[in-house]
Formats: structure tokens, C-alpha cells, sequence
């Protein structure tokens, strides 16, 4: 028996658009709640959100369940990290801030068992194998692994090419807000320059033969993207959406309210 087959590389490999959501609440019940919304995959953040290992698992188990796939961005790229969290079950990695061929290669070598890899042989003790119960995962796993980089900085742009063109990276992530900070322009993700650069990132990953990603709360700014060929693009944030939904119905209840009754105390 195989590993199981990851239907998110498996799309973007045929080119089939995931539309997906950020999640960042940090919690396995949250993620459980999103995960039947829709999304093709959720971004489980371990960068920005105040994830752990063992939390981060629980979201990946909590999501699997869905039709959703769990995506999960480490905190950075170190191959302990990715061998916990692989062995936990996560098949789907985005990997922040990659800014140069060097360090690709050791992310491409963390993410694969021996002689291709450096991945350490312990799966049997996780859910990865479905705790041993998956007797070919050790031959097959590394096919199912999809591995995401994340270019986000000047440096990274312009080790792109390169990144791009190995054996084992699945796809370049583009990170506007930190790109934009780089380059000058902090707090500004939609700025002319960012978006030309991101024009000119997404030529050269397709050029790569190569998926490319992108995230944004903006819609408009969502469909210039999808329009400039995004293969998996986010367009929310569980965060984001639970303030402007919770703000917003408190709002509409006051405003609805007759002038007759009684306030609501604090407002
Ligand atoms: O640089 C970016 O943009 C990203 O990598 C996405 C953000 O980290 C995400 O947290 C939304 O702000």
C-alpha cells in the first residue's frame, strides 16, 4: 500500500487552479470549522501564527478530514522541523523567505528520504504512514511531497531562475506584503512596482514549468493575479474575516435598532 496521493500536487501538476484560505487562529477546532467552506487547501500558518509542532499536527489532522487540503508554512526551513511535521502527516510544505539556489537544494534534500534526501526514517511512528499501517511509504512517500518556496525579497527574485529550475520544488510562492517591505514599499502589497515585479515572478515560474502562488485579502487585486496566471492563490484569513464578520453584525444591530430602544451599553 502507497502513500496516500496528494490531490493538491496532483492539481497543479495538470494545471488545475486551488483556491485557498490563510488559517491562522491556531486551532485544530477553527481549522476543523473552515476546512468544510470549500477551499481547495488552507494555508495553516506556522510563520505567523502562534503554532507549535504538536498544534500544527492537530490542524493538519483536524483539516484532513474535509475536502480541504492542509497546507502548512513552517516558521523557517530547518529539516528537524520538516521531518516532525512530514511524519506528522502533512504533505503540502510552504517554506518562507528562500533567497537563494543553496538554500533550495537542502530544503529539496529535507523533504526526501535517502539517497535523494536527508529525511530521517521515523515515519513509522507517525500518521504520515498511518502509524506503520502504509508498509510502501517509505518507497513512495517522496513522490506525494509538494514542496512550496517562498520568494519574498529582492535577493529572492533574483535567485528565482535558478530556485525555480530544480528537481523537487513544486512551486514559488510569492509573498507581497514581505516583497513590498523589501523592496521599499512596507505595508504597500498593491503598489505598482510590487505588482510588476510579481508580473515578471510569474512569467519566469511559468517559464520554469513551475506552479506558482500568491495570497491576497483584496479581491480586485485577486482576479489582476488569477489573471496574470496564479496556480494557487489565498484570498482570505480566518483572522481577518471573524473581525470584519463579528464587528460588522454588531454594527448592522445598532444601526438597525429604532430610535425607541434601549441602547445597547457600550456604544
Ligand atoms: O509576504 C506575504 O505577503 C506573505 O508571506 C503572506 C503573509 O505572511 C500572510 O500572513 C498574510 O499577511
Amino acid at each position: 500500500m502507497p502513500a496516500p496521493v496528494n490531490p493538491f500536487k496532483a492539481a497543479i501538476r495538470e494545471d488545475r487552479f486551488q483556491l485557498g484560505l490563510w488559517v491562522a487562529l491556531a486551532s485544530p477546532y477553527a481549522a476543523e470549522v473552515v476546512s468544510a467552506s470549500g477551499y481547495d487547501w488552507l494555508l495553516i500558518d506556522g510563520e505567523h501564527g502562534p503554532n507549535d509542532i504538536p498544534l500544527l499536527s492537530a490542524q493538519v489532522q483536524a483539516v484532513m478530514r474535509s475536502g480541504s487540503h492542509p497546507m502548512v508554512r513552517l516558521p523557517c526551513g530547518e529539516a528537524w522541523m520538516i521531518k516532525q511535521i512530514l511524519d506528522a502527516g502533512a504533505q503540502t510544505l510552504l517554506i518562507p523567505m528562500v533567497e537563494s539556489v543553496e538554500q533550495a537544494k537542502a530544503l529539496v534534500k529535507a523533504v526526501r528520504y535517502p539517497p535523494h534526501g536527508i529525511r530521517g526514517v521515523g515515519a513509522a511512528l507517525g500518521r504520515a504512514s498511518e502509524f506503520s499501517r502504509i508498509g510502501d511509504y517509505l518507497q513512495t512517500a517522496n513522490e506525494q511531497v509538494c514542496l512550496l518556496l517562498q520568494i519574498e525579497s529582492r535577493a529572492g527574485l533574483e535567485a528565482l531562475d535558478d530556485i525555480a529550475s530544480l528537481e523537487g520544488v513544486d512551486g514559488l510562492f510569492i509573498g507581497p506584503s514581505d516583497l513590498a517591505a523589501d523592496m521599499g514599499y512596507l505595508g504597500q502589497p498593491g503598489h505598482p512596482a510590487v505588482t510588476a515585479a510579481i508580473t515578471d515572478a510569474f512569467q519566469r515560474i511559468a517559464k520554469a514549468g513551475k506552479a506558482s502562488g500568491i495570497m491576497t485579502l483584496d479581491l480586485g487585486q485577486a482576479h489582476i493575479y488569477r489573471s496574470l496566471g496564479a496556480s494557487f492563490m489565498a484570498i482570505g484569513t480566518d483572522v481577518t474575516l471573524l473581525v470584519a464578520a463579528t464587528e460588522k453584525l454588531r454594527s448592522d444591530f445598532i444601526s438597525s435598532e429604532s430610535g425607541s430602544a434601549k441602547p445597547v451599553s457600550g456604544y
